[in-house]
């Protein structure tokens, strides 16, 4: 199937001397651009979510190296600035880890140029493919709902979970759509509904809180939801609110489906437990669009991913195809 029309977002684009990243930060209501010309730049849009979404992170993490190679930085330096950048996602170390490789391997600027398209370019071409392996998962006629935003804005483009919902409407296969608004920073109701608005796909946005009723009421057959970093037993972290998204849906007999390319898998992480859980800073939570909503003197605590049980996931998707209820077994099997 020809999803071409559901393909048309870039937010991480490579000028030839500098890096260009949509600003999420900004979005919907303005489409501005930063250029990065060092990796100092790219590191700080890591830091303040001006780019976010594991695999986005990681790919601009990627250019970041080349910058740091043409302008002649100390490339340890740069590569342990960038790693620093956000702890949860591993598409970040990923990344990193395989631009290491090929300095260690005595890389040319050219030569981590093309390491960099290609981390890009293999990122585009297994959403593509993870669109239709999930897809295929969905009866014709259902509803999903969707958390944070794992679009276009959240990868080389086309999206994982959201690519899953494209490729899915585009087969006539998902006929509802609802996106949780994803407080505290609003991704799903800021940057998922922008996404979908401009794809022209019908999408309702829902608060977060009223999934729980949305199960109940039928309408839903799918949760879909991307992932920041999947342990060896399958157990996956993601955007705050997936965990209890897993539990609700379980309760309520609803699929919960997990859509992440295979450079989300991190085999050296053996449970959930294990992952890092990146904790921002509570004005997030207290303050809404630069204003404070919260007594003065309140307190709020903002861990902004949570573990979801592998035991609650129906299926994982990734390029490498699917793999239902996931376990160590099954994840040693098809990541070694
Ligand atoms: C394809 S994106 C998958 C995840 O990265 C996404 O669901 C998510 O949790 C993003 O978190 P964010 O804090 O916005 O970077």
């Amino acid at each position: 199937m020809d999803y071409a029309r559901y393909d048309r977002i870039r937010a991480v684009q490579w000028r030839d001397d500098h890096l260009r990243l949509l600003d999420q930060r900004r979005l919907p209501f303005e489409e501005a651009w930063i250029d990065c010309a060092d990796a100092a730049a790219v590191a700080q849009a890591i830091r303040d979510l001006a780019v976010r979404g594991a695999p986005a992170i990681g790919i601009a993490a990627a250019w970041g190296v080349v910058l740091a190679m043409r302008r002649g930085a100390d490339l340890d330096v740069v590569l342990a600035t960038l790693r620093a950048a956000r702890p949860t996602a591993v598409n970040l170390m990923w990344a990193l880890d395989r631009m290491k490789a090929r300095i260690a391997a005595g890389a040319d600027a050219a030569a981590l140029v093309a390491e960099a398209q290609a981390i890009q370019d293999e990122d585009l071409a297994a959403n593509r493919r993870m669109g239709a392996l999930g897809a295929a998962l969905i009866a014709p006629g259902s509803g999903v709902l969707t958390h944070c935003n794992t679009g276009s804005l959240a990868t080389a483009g086309f999206g994982t979970a959201l690519g899953v919902i494209r490729a899915g409407v585009a087969e006539g296969r998902i006929a509802r759509v609802y996106a949780g608004e994803t407080r505290p920073w609003l991704q799903g109701a800021r940057l998922t509904m922008w996404e979908l608005v401009r794809d022209g796909i019908p999408a309702r946005l829902i608060a977060d809180s009223a999934a729980a009723h949305l199960m109940k009421s039928g309408a839903v057959q799918w949760v879909i939801v991307g992932a920041d970093r999947i342990a060896a037993n399958g157990d996956t972290a993601n955007k705050i609110g997936t965990y209890q998204l897993a539990i609700a849906a379980r309760h309520h007999g609803v699929g919960f489906m997990v859509v992440a390319p295979s450079s989300t898998v991190d085999m050296a992480t053996p449970g959930g437990d294990a992952i890092e859980i990146e904790l921002r800073d509570p004005a997030e939570l207290l303050e809404v669009a630069g204003r404070r909503m919260v007594a003065e003197g309140a307190q709020a605590w903002n861990p902004v991913f949570d573990v979801t049980p592998a035991a609650l996931i129906d299926a994982l998707v990734t390029e490498r195809g699917v793999i239902e209820r996931p376990d160590a077994a099954s994840m040693r099997a098809a990541f070694g």
